[in-house]
Parts: structure tokens; sequence; C-alpha cells
């Protein structure tokens, strides 16, 4: 039975999709206050916000069983992202569902900003009727200036053509063809600047972004210009607008998020030009559906062990390029956990090698597979795809991917070496169509081994009798030997002997093997 918290408001609608299901248990606790889910957060497999609750990185740290966040929105910029992946929580968004709440919201926040609409209107509900006061602007033939141009930017920028307005745009991601296709101007930043007269930014909050709009970038705008603001607190330096907009230099400005929030106490509040939401971009019955319901279905999947569709912390993958490589996500893993068996020494240097139809597909999902194999051996089962890299980074393991054309016969083949101060250890593995994994190389042995159950790989010298001494040595222990490979480096050299046995071996058994002359190691690999 799964455990999930709810820890803000979020839609039933979305709700339904957990609370339909036999396996999860929903506790709804909106509002705790940090010490309180500190608390409380060990009990949960699943946690559930939106932007108001801060998961910081000591309630993940206590959150022993928390297996996924999930953020019932875009930003994530409330979950502290380096703490869940060190300790291994996925971390999913959602990040299509209020895309068009919050560009809607932008252009309301435009128009009342252009018409004075919440001045006009507070000051009627107090029996003023004042016309001339409220004399507004138009926005057609207006510049608006969008600085990111993502999922919400691109929705307000269409929007802003249908009111005919001019649009220029920066994105470190937009070219001139797409701005060209769009209908819309290509700016760099400081063109947005000059050539705005309306401003609207809809970038996360990065170190980048914090405070680009500052107070030199104001000196650089339009006198008169309008400012909005629905994407993060930050973005725009809150100072730097008090004092443009006290000097006239910015006519007014339509903010739905600040630096701290809930704001009511602000400076900015004081001001009459300026028009404020507290933080409602996203807040429609159509987007809080559709947000809680994609991300409900994520933390279904990934309790269930399935995949999720909208990772924040992992590479997300397109759902065609997932069925071509999750196949290959179990081989992966089983090499990692062979190879790293093979040998005492540190980890420092892991190759891993593609080829085949392995060659030319999306391979950083299978690299964590088999990176997690590797350091599960002495890091324990929390190492999972979301922290493995991060984990070997951590133990100063380097981690290189290589495409190759070796295929050595095979239809897609992987190899992974491992490099330690004793040398390269290295093991192979291939897909074979309707078969499953298999090994079929140790070091430069070739075998054919399932990579499943109870193994034992024997290195001993190619002499008559040994297998023979071996195999009486195991039954004389009562262990039945299900499958046997061998190979060798010459006639009369080293040899390999990879069996797979019905139970563990215990380390005794391994001991008695040891004895016999001819084998120079014993290890038991359990897969
Ligand atoms: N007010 C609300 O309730 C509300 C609702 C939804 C989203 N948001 C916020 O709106 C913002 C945008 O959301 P989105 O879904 O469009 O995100 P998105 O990821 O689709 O778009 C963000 C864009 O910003 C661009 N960008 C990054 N750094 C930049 C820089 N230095 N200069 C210019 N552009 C830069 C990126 O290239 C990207 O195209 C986010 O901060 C999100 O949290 C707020
Ligand atoms: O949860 C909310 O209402 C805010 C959502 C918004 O800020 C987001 O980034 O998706």
């Amino acid at each position: 039975m799964f455990h999930v918290l709810i820890a803000d408001p979020i839609s039933d609608e979305g709700l339904d999709v957990l609370y339909n299901n036999e396996d999860v248990t929903v506790v709804k606790e909106t509002g705790l206050k940090p010490d309180e889910l500190e608390s409380r957060i060990e009990e949960f497999d699943g946690l559930l916000v939106r932007s108001q609750t801060k998961v910081t990185r000591s309630v993940i740290e206590k959150a022993d069983r928390l297996k996924i966040i999930g953020r019932a929105g875009v930003g994530v910029d409330n979950i502290d992202l380096e703490a869940a992946t060190e300790n291994g929580i996925i971390v999913v968004n959602a990040p299509n569902g209020n895309t068009n709440s919050a560009a809607e919201h932008t252009m309301a926040m435009m128009m009342a900003l252009s018409r004075k609409i919440p001045q006009a209107h507070s000051a009627l509900k107090n029996q003023k009727w004042e016309r001339s006061k409220y004399v507004g602007f138009e926005v057609k033939n207006k510049t608006l200036g969008i600085v990111g141009l993502g999922r919400i930017g691109t929705e307000v920028a269409y929007r802003a053509k249908g009111q005919r307005m001019n649009v220029i745009a920066y994105d470190p991601f937009l070219t001139e063809e797409k701005a060209d296709q769009m209908g819309i101007e290509y700016g760099e930043f400081e063109d947005v600047l000059k050539k705005a007269d309306y401003i609207t930014v809809h970038t996360p909050l990065l170190k980048d972004t914090r405070h680009m709009i500052s107070t030199d970038a104001f000196k650089q705008m339009k006198d008169g210009v309008f400012m909005i603001n629905c994407a993060r607190g930050g973005i725009i330096d809150e100072d730097a607008l008090y004092d443009a907009l006290v000097s006239g230099k910015v006519a007014g400005a339509a903010i739905d998020v600040l630096e701290e929030e809930p704001f009511q106490d602000h400076k900015l509040l004081e001001l009459p030009q300026v028009v404020a939401t507290p933080h409602l971009g996203a807040s429609t019955v159509e987007a809080q559906e559709s947000v809680a319901v994609d991300v409900c279905h994520d933390v279904l999947n990934h309790l269930r062990g399935d995949i999720v569709k909208n990772p924040v912390n992992l590479p997300s993958v397109p759902s065609d390029v997932l069925s071509q490589i999750e196949p290959y996500f179990n081989l992966a893993e089983k090499l990692g956990m062979f190879l790293i068996r093979l040998t005492d020494d540190v980890p420092e240097e892991v190759n891993i090698y593609y080829s085949g139809d392995l060659s030319d597909v999306k391979i950083d999902p299978i690299t964590r597979n088999a990176v997690k194999g590797l350091l599960e051996r002495h890091l324990g089962s929390h190492v999972n795809d979301v922290n493995a890299l991060y984990l070997a980074e951590k133990k100063d393991i380097t981690i290189h991917e290589n495409r190759t054309s070796t295929t050595k016969g095979f239809t897609n083949l992987m190899t992974v070496e491992l490099k330690t101060k004793s040398g390269v250890r290295s093991v192979s593995g291939t897909l074979l169509n309707g078969l499953g994994p298999r090994l079929v190389r140790v070091d430069h042995y070739s075998v054919d081994v399932m990579p499943e159950g109870h193994i034992v790989v024997i290195h001993h010298k190619d002499l008559p009798g040994v297998i023979g001494e071996m195999g009486s040595l195991l039954s004389e222990r009562n262990i039945n030997i299900a499958t046997m490979q061998v190979d060798r480096s010459d006639v009369g050299g080293n040899a390999i002997m990879i069996l797979t046995i019905d139970k563990h071996a215990e380390q005794e058994e391994l001991e008695a093997l040891k004895e016999l002359e001819e084998i120079k190691a014993v290890t038991a690999v359990d897969l």
C-alpha cells in the first residue's frame, strides 16, 4: 500500500485518479507548517504540491520512504531538486496543463493595466464616477516584448497578434526562422528592452534570469513602458521596478508574482499604477483539473514501477523512443551488477559501448540503469535511475558513453567496461529477439548466460579433470548445477567457467572451490 500526501489544494478530479486506486491511500493536509511537514513526511511514498509548500532539503532528508514528488503545475522552484535527486526521489510536474490559463491571465493583466480597469472598478465601488481619471491606451499597433518564448510566451505571442500588436521576442532558443514562421520579430534581449511598449516575462526563475529586469534594463526601455510579470517573482528586480514606477519611466506594472509569497504588504502594492493578483495565473478550473490529472497519473505510474511522462530530474523520453529502449534497461542493470562483482577494487572509470541497433538510440536512460546496477553493490538499494549518475560523480567515477560499429555478429551489443587501479574488467550483453537478455562476453571470454538467478564465475587453468573435480565438490554440498559455460584463452591456458546454480552460493562453499589448485578465482553473483 502506498501513502500519498496532498500538501496543497489540488483539484479533486485529479485526485480521483489516486482515490480510485486500491493500492493507494491519500491523506489531504494542506497548509502544514514547515516543521509539521518535516515530522509527517516519513510516512509517505508520494507527495503532491502546488507552489505554496516548500519542499526543502530538510524535508527531503527526513522522507525515508518518499519515492516521488509531484508538482501540480510548471515551476519547481519550491522543491529542492538537488536534494531530491541525491536522495533518489523523482520529481514530476505538469508542464502543459496551465499554459492557456497563464497566457490568458497575462493578456487579462495587460488589458487591465492598459485600461486601468482595477483602479476604475475600485473607485466606482467607492462611489467615485471618475471617467477622466481612467483614460487608458489601446494595445493595437503597440509592440509587445516577450522575454522567454516557451509554452506560455508562445501562447501570449499568438494572442497579442490577435490583438493586432507587433511582437518582438527574445529566448536563447529562438531562431530568426522560428520567429518568421510565427510572424513575430526576433530580437536580442536589448532589442526587446528598447523596442517594446509592453514587456512581459515568461522565463523560469534561474541564476541567469534572476533580476534580469534590473535598473540597467529599465534604463534601456522606452519612457512610459508597461511591465507584466505572470511568471516568477525575482525575474524583475522589485526595488528597481519600484524606482522606475515612481520616476515615471515605467507607466504601470501588472504583477501576479513577487519574490516573497504570499505577498500582502509590499511597497509595490502601494503604488496606484500597479495592478496585482495573488499568483492566479494557473488558477482556473480547467488548468487545475488538467495539471492535477496529469501529475496524479505520473505519481501512480511511478509508484507502480511504470515510466513517468513528465520527469523534471530525469531526461524525458518520448513514448516511441521509450518503447525502443526500455527492453534494454534490465540488460544494462544486470551487466552493471555482474561486472561490479568481478573486482573488489575501487571503481574509477566506466566506459559503456553501444553498437548495432543500440548505436542510434537515446542511450542515456540505458546508461543510468547500467550505472545503477554497478553502484548497488556498495551503495545499496537507494541507488536508482534518478540518482545513479549523481552518485557516480560524487564517488569520482567518470562515466563515458561510446557508440561503436563493433557488433561481433549480434544485432545489438552493449559492453560495460570498468577501470580500477588493477586493470580493466568488462562484460557484454545482448537482447536476443524473443529470448531476452544474454551475457555474451566476460572480459575476453565468449559465453552465453541468462543474466538471472545464482551465478558462480570461476577462473581456472584449462587442465583435464578440473570440471569433474568442481562438479563433485558441488554435488558433495548438494548444489545442483543448472547450466554451465566454459571458454578458454588457449589450450592449457586460462579459462572461465560460468555456472548457474539453484541456490545462493555460501561463502564457505566458495572457499572450498578455491582450495582446488587449478582454481584462480571464484565469484558468486546473484542477479
Ligand atoms: N503565474 C502562474 O500561476 C504561472 C503559471 C504557469 C507557469 N508559470 C511560470 O511561467 C514561466 C514560464 O512557463 P512555461 O511553461 O512557458 O515554461 P517553458 O519552459 O515552456 O518556457 C520558458 C522559456 O524561457 C526561456 N528562457 C530561459 N532562460 C532565458 C533567458 N535568460 N532569457 C530569455 N528566455 C529564457 C527558455 O528557453 C524557455 O523557452 C515559469 O516560470 C513558470 O513557473 C506561472
Ligand atoms: O500552483 C499554482 O497555482 C501556481 C502554478 C504556477 O506558478 C506554475 O508554475 O505552474
